[in-house]
């Protein structure tokens, strides 16, 4: 997977795609909310399992009932590149059917 530096613009159009999610402090950033605190304790276990998959981590924050990631690439020196959406699309297509929104 590249690992280039995305522009701002490369960045902004990504973004469009992908309801829910932003860009700070040089990361894309989402919170899910879920129904439950042990629903959103399965969601952080199901997208631990796919970082894992995908060799590519998140910071990932569990509240009562929510989940929030936050990602850049170490990498390619605390930027956001390809991998970056990779991870959230992987993740935008299996929280749904944790219930998360
Ligand atoms: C050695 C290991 O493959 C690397 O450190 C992987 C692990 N997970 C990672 N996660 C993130 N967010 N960025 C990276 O560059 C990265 N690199």
């Amino acid at each position: 997977m590249p690992s280039e530096p995305l522009s701002q613009k490369e960045i902004e159009d990504r973004l469009r795609e992908l309801p829910g999610w932003a860009f700070e402090d040089d990361r894309i950033i989402r919170t899910y909310r879920l129904g439950t605190h042990f629903a959103a304790s399965a969601l952080v276990a199901h997208i631990a399992s796919v970082q894992e998959e995908l060799n590519h981590h998140s910071d990932l924050t569990l509240g009562y009932n929510t989940v929030r990631l936050s990602v850049n690439s170490h990498d390619a020196g605390g930027v956001v590149t390809e991998t970056d959406f990779a991870l959230a699309e992987r993740v935008e297509s299996l929280a749904p059917a944790h219930g998360a929104s």
